[in-house]
């Protein structure tokens, strides 16, 4: 039930499916890190695009999709509905990453989005809580993202990227496996070649 590993996996598809977005974030890493060095923990809060990019991947595939479920301690209304005592409750993270009413072209994959707004995945924009929200959300969340981050910028800057034998990028599966944890039914397969030559 690996969440990060899930998440980078996410990531790098949805950069294989869109050209174009890859080819930003390798600017962006050109341009802020250069290509003398390897990127560095250090560098993660300059990347404002790939952070715009792991957002927009996490709200199209939040990781654990329905949070883990929880439990009300008490009743109460929310929202007009009464929830009482005990009751078990699931918040559908998928749904709202999705909810048409909350995102413009909700379905369609647009890191740019985000560019001069303030919503954070860290459960304090309730249309965006890939790790959840409040005192049960996930505790991992420093330690996930910059593991999610790091990652998939070092991946980014080092190798150009295609898909095997010349499948376009719309051809790409996103086919999803459900569990607690959902990640890729299908192993991603794609090709590097190197870039960054120091
Ligand atoms: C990108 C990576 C990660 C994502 C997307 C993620 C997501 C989540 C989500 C959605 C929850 C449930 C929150 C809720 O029900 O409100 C959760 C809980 C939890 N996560 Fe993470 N997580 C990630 C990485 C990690 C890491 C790296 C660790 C540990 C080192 C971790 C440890 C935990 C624990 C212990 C809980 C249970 C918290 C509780 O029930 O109080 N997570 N995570």
């Amino acid at each position: 039930m690996d969440t990060s590993a899930a998440a980078i996996e996410w990531t790098l598809s949805e950069l294989l499916k869109h050209p174009e977005v890859m080819k930003k974030v390798q600017n962006e890493l050109a341009k802020v890190v250069g290509m003398d060095r390897m990127v560095e923990e250090s560098d993660l809060e300059s990347l404002e695009y790939l952070n715009m990019v792991i957002k927009e991947t996490l709200r199209l595939h939040p990781v654990a999709p329905l949070l883990i479920p929880h439990q009300a301690m008490d009743e109460c209304m929310v929202n007009g509905f009464f929830i009482p005592k005990n009751s078990q409750v699931l918040i559908n993270a998928f749904a709202i990453g999705r909810d048409q009413h909350a995102w413009t072209d909700a379905d369609k994959f647009i890191p740019e989005r985000f560019a001069g707004t303030n919503i954070d995945i860290r459960g304090h924009d309730f249309q965006l809580i890939p790790f959840g929200s409040g005192r049960r959300s996930c505790p991992g969340i420093q330690l996930g993202l910059i593991v999610v981050r790091l990652l998939v910028a070092q991946l980014m800057h080092c190798f150009h990227w295609k898909l095997p034998s010349d499948m376009l990028p719309s051809e790409l599966d996103m086919t999803e496996e459900f569990g607690i944890v959902v990640s890729r039914a299908n192993l991603l397969y794609a090709l590097p070649s190197l870039r960054l030559h120091k």
